[in-house]
């Protein structure tokens, strides 16, 4: 690459800078974007990078595939449900143990590599977030899946507080209902209402796979950008994993996000290519 090239790919990202500078970006990483390594200390290097870029990251990371090979380990059955886990009072201990005490510590510990920025905590911290038990919808009937949770009331003052002061909030999905009982939330679902609650200008959510499929498996219905309009028409229709993500994106942008990215976080660096390329990356989803 010549040099006029290197200028032309620094200098596309100028009008970014001076749109997202000063604001807040919510980005969910999900388990299967966090197995190789390398892409874990890429997405690390891209929070650090934003943040000296004057955005205000906040990471909210998954953990699926963690769990279940934990629970695997431990001889615990576990089964998703309408793209929930069942949750049992055993299982939860080991998915609280395994996001908040492994997959939190470590991406904590790759962005501090780069300085002191990150903090984790998990919805218990400082009432962070309130949980209401939720049930699966299989077949448009509500199932009982265990303690699993829905986020009904966000507490910002702790990420707000690690925001003013410079600080990368690392954050785990399990919460505390009204009484105090923890609950296992999805982590597309909490980043959902994260977003929401703090006026983010983006959610960027990165899982495994290029972006939103309409007719999923026909690589041909690839979608870049949907409306919440036709997107909850497909809701219906979506299956697996993309059922509690593509709700996730729905609910942020009808909440005042202004807009909502899926993107497939086996790309290295696939959030600086989001945030700062003209063509974006992955399925953006934007207010009807
Ligand atoms: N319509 C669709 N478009 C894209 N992916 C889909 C679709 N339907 C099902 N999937 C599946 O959903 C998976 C992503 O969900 P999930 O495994 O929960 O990811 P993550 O761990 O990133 O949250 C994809 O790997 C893909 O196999
Ligand atoms: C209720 C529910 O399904 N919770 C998820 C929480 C972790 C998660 O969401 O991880 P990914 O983003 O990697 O899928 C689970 O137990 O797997």
């Amino acid at each position: 690459m010549n040099a006029s090239d290197k200028a032309a790919i620094l200098i596309e990202a100028l009008p970014w800078l001076e749109r997202f500078h000063g604001t807040t970006v919510v980005i969910k990483y999900g388990g299967n974007a966090m197995i190789d390594p390398e892409l874990q200390r890429a997405f690390a290097a891209d929070m650090v990078f934003l943040r000296y870029a004057g955005i205000k990251p906040v990471v909210v990371h998954g953990g699926g595939p963690q769990i279940s090979s934990m629970l695997g380990k431990l001889g615990i059955e576990s089964e998703f449900r309408g793209g929930l886990r069942v949750t049992t009072p055993e299982a939860m201990d080991v998915v609280r143990m395994v996001l908040v005490g492994q997959v939190g510590r470590e991406l904590v510990g790759l962005i501090n590599e780069h300085g002191p920025f990150a903090v984790g905590l998990s919805g218990e911290d400082a009432r962070l977030f309130t949980a209401v038990r939720r049930h699966a919808v299989v077949d448009g009937e509500p199932v009982d899946i265990g303690q699993v949770g829905d986020v009904a009331q966000v507490d910002t003052s702790a990420v707000d507080d690690l925001i003013a002061a410079g600080r990368i909030p690392v954050v785990a999905t399990v919460a505390p209902d009204a009484d105090g009982l923890v609950h296992n939330v999805n982590a597309d679902t909490a980043a959902s209402a994260l977003a929401v609650a703090l006026g983010a200008r983006k959610l960027v959510v990165l899982t495994d796979v290029p972006g939103l499929y309409t007719n999923w498996p026909d690589t041909s219905s690839l979608t870049s950008q949907i409306d919440t309009g036709a997107l909850e028409k497909l809701l219906p229709s979506l299956q697996s994993g993309m059922v509690p993500k593509m709700e996730a994106c729905l609910r942020a942008v009808q909440g005042g996000v202004p807009a909502a990215h899926v993107v497939d976080g086996r790309v290295p660096h696939s959030t600086l290519l989001e945030v700062f390329t003209s063509e974006g990356f992955g399925t953006m989803v934007v207010p009807s």
